[in-house]
């Protein structure tokens, strides 16, 4: 998995690398702005014509990728494309002065804005500032001079980058929602392109949150292009504002040298990893058994998985949790229903055993099969005090602990009894959606919601962080940028964002097809936080190898695919 990074953490690895003479500060802003133009340059080819013979590109490049006439065009086609930097008071704005200098160079008309005293930029930005006026002027933002900024064919945001600490002050927000309103203005079309140089400004590197009073006043990116390694808060918050996220190297060893930066830290409890492909590395092969079994010579060396279904009207929550733990190769897997939905169940179930489970007392008598190793509680349950005593019979039985996932209904219930709450343990997952999370720890739900006022902000990652720490359990966040975390501070998010974006994942009943994805890894013996990192992402594969049009039904039927494109 990909490590991702805390400004400070960026800052740190920045730090000892200069500190060990492998790079100069000066040097590893020129990767960066290298970094930033090579981005530029790939994602929109037309841009880089101007490097023959300086002269402005001819080719309409708005029609060929955006359908958009020539007409739209605010300015002589015949002149060169105009760009505007804008630069900040920091290294970001560093970044921004060497951007223009390289545009110009292309033939690009290019318009430098600084907010801040040139007098008091750091050292390597100021070098770079100084270049800069050799070549051209530079026009202080403010609330005036923003309104020149125009339309112009490409932006450049390098106001602010990861050393964003505080809210901006009022000047500064009413200069944002001026340019920000220039580039998403409704009725002018966006043949312009926005580019954010480590991330839009007003957005925190570490929690996605945003330092204007909103998302309205964040110049939205068309590609927001970042350093050595994504940062948290590129996959939280507002993720839609960074347009495209390229992430460009420094020239610095990647995760070795990560590793080595991170000596002195605390192990876990700081860190983040984005769940990527490399989850099946050849260490960690998905269909070996995890239960200690070189071979599986019958089904059960596969695990049974025992699923909990609610009466008739919302039996079918549970079949699609069952579908996608035998889809995901649990050996057996069975789905306890009240005696009422049996013939229900039954008819419309085919290799997932059906079993009557009237009250607490029947299951505690299924639970006497040592097979079944793990189990899904909640996905249309029902919330009365069957299901409750369902809930505690479920999580009592310490002496033989079983995995098990606690979705939908099953969070309702522990949410409204402390009781319940208590009897979590650490082989459980718990999968809540936005609103049932608020239902648990409304607390930390409050804090996430917290507009950026004053650091150090509290994110989604924070937030599930110390709820697993209070549940002593997994706990796996839903949403586009799902995060999972484990009571030792383990963590991790799986992003359905940029280039794995899956909106169409969010349909009714692809929360059970997860909870059913977990429970099956859990019943063939992968543990808590695997499962949970495994199937999030899975899901996510499902969904995009599938398409728009996805129902839930789809997704545990497209796993086969997805495991042979995996080459599994
Ligand atoms: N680290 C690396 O390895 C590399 C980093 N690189 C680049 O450097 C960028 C980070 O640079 P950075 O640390 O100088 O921070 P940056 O985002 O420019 O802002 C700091 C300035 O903003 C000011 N300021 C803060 N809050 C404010 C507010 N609310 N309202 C107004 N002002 C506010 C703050 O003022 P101060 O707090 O000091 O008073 C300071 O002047 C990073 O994003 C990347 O682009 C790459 O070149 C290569 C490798
Ligand atoms: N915009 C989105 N892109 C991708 N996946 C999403 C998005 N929004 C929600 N999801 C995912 O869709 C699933 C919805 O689950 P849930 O809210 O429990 O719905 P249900 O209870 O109907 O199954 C979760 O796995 C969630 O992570
Ligand atoms: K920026």
């Amino acid at each position: 998995m990909t490590e991702l990074l805390t400004a400070a953490q960026m800052r740190a690895l920045e730090a000892a690398a200069i500190a060990s003479g492998a790079v100069t500060g000066l040097e590893l802003m020129e990767r960066a702005w290298q970094g930033v133009v090579a981005a530029i340059f790939e994602e929109w080819p037309d841009f880089a014509v101007a490097t023959e013979g300086g002269a402005a590109p001819q080719t309409d490049f708005y029609d060929a990728k955006h359908g958009l006439p020539p007409r739209y065009l605010d300015q002589d086609e015949s002149s060169a494309w105009r760009a505007v930097v804008l630069c900040g008071p920091g290294n970001n704005g560093g970044d921004g002065f060497v951007v223009a200098r390289l545009l110009h160079d292309v033939g690009w008309a290019v318009e430098v804005y600084l907010y801040g005293d040139p007098a008091r930029l750091p050292q390597g930005a100021r070098l770079n500032y100084e270049r800069w006026c050799e070549l051209g002027v530079v026009t202080p933002l403010d609330h005036k001079s923003c309104e020149w900024v125009g339309t112009p064919t490409l932006l450049i945001d390098a106001l602010f980058g990861t050393g964003l600490t505080r809210a901006l002050p009022d000047d500064l927000q009413g200069i944002f929602r001026i340019i920000a309103g220039l580039v998403t203005a409704p009725y002018h079309p966006r043949y312009r392109r926005c580019v954010a140089v480590d991330l839009p400004s007003g957005i925190d590197a570490d929690t996605g949150k945003c330092w204007a009073a909103d998302f309205t006043s964040v110049i939205r990116a068309d590609l927001s292009v970042t350093f050595l390694t994504a940062k948290i808060g590129h996959f939280l918050g507002d993720p839609f504002s960074l347009g495209k996220l390229v992430v460009k190297p420094l020239g610095l060893p990647g995760e070795p040298f990560l590793e080595r930066g991170f000596h002195n830290e605390p192990p876990q409890d700081r860190r983040v990893k984005l769940v990527d492909q490399r989850l099946f590395g050849k260490a960690t092969p998905i269909l070996r058994n995890r239960l200690g079994k070189a071979i599986s010579w019958n089904k059960f060396d596969n695990g049974h998985a025992l699923i909990l279904s609610g009466g008739i009207a919302s039996a079918g929550a549970a079949r699609l949790a069952a579908r996608g733990a035998l889809r995901i190769g649990a050996g057996v897997v069975t789905v306890g229903c009240p005696p009422a939905a049996l013939m229900v169940q039954a008819a419309q179930l085919t290799a997932v055993i059906v079993r009557a489970v009237r009250d607490a007392a029947a299951l505690d008598a299924v639970l006497a099969d040592a097979r079944i190793n793990a189990l899904c509680l909640g996905p249309g349950l029902g919330l009365g005090a069957r299901e409750a005593a369902l809930v505690a019979t479920a999580l009592a039985r310490r002496r033989e602990p079983r995995a098990t996932v606690l979705d939908a209904d099953a969070l309702t219930l522990i949410a409204r009894d402390a009781a319940l709450f208590d009897l979590l343990h650490g082989d459980c997952v718990l999968t809540p959606h936005a609103g049932e999370f608020a239902r648990l720890f409304p607390d930390l739900a409050a804090k996430v919601a917290e507009p950026a006022t004053k650091g150090p902000t509290y994110s989604k990652v924070d937030a599930t962080r110390d709820a697993a720490k209070r549940a002593g359990c997994v706990v796996l966040f839903k949403g586009p940028d799902t995060v999972i975390a484990a009571p030792d501070g383990r963590c991790s998010i799986n992003a359905a964002l940029y280039d794995r974006a899956a909106p169409w994942l969010a349909t009714a009943g692809s929360g059970d097809v997860l909870a059913g994805f977990i429970t099956g890894l859990l019943a063939r013996g992968f543990a808590p936080m695997d499962a949970a990192e495994t199937a999030a992402w899975l899901h996510v594969e499902c969904a995009r190898s599938f398409g728009p049009g996805l129902i839930a039904e789809d997704v545990p039927e497209e796993l086969p695919k997805v495991f042979r494109a995996l080459g599994l």
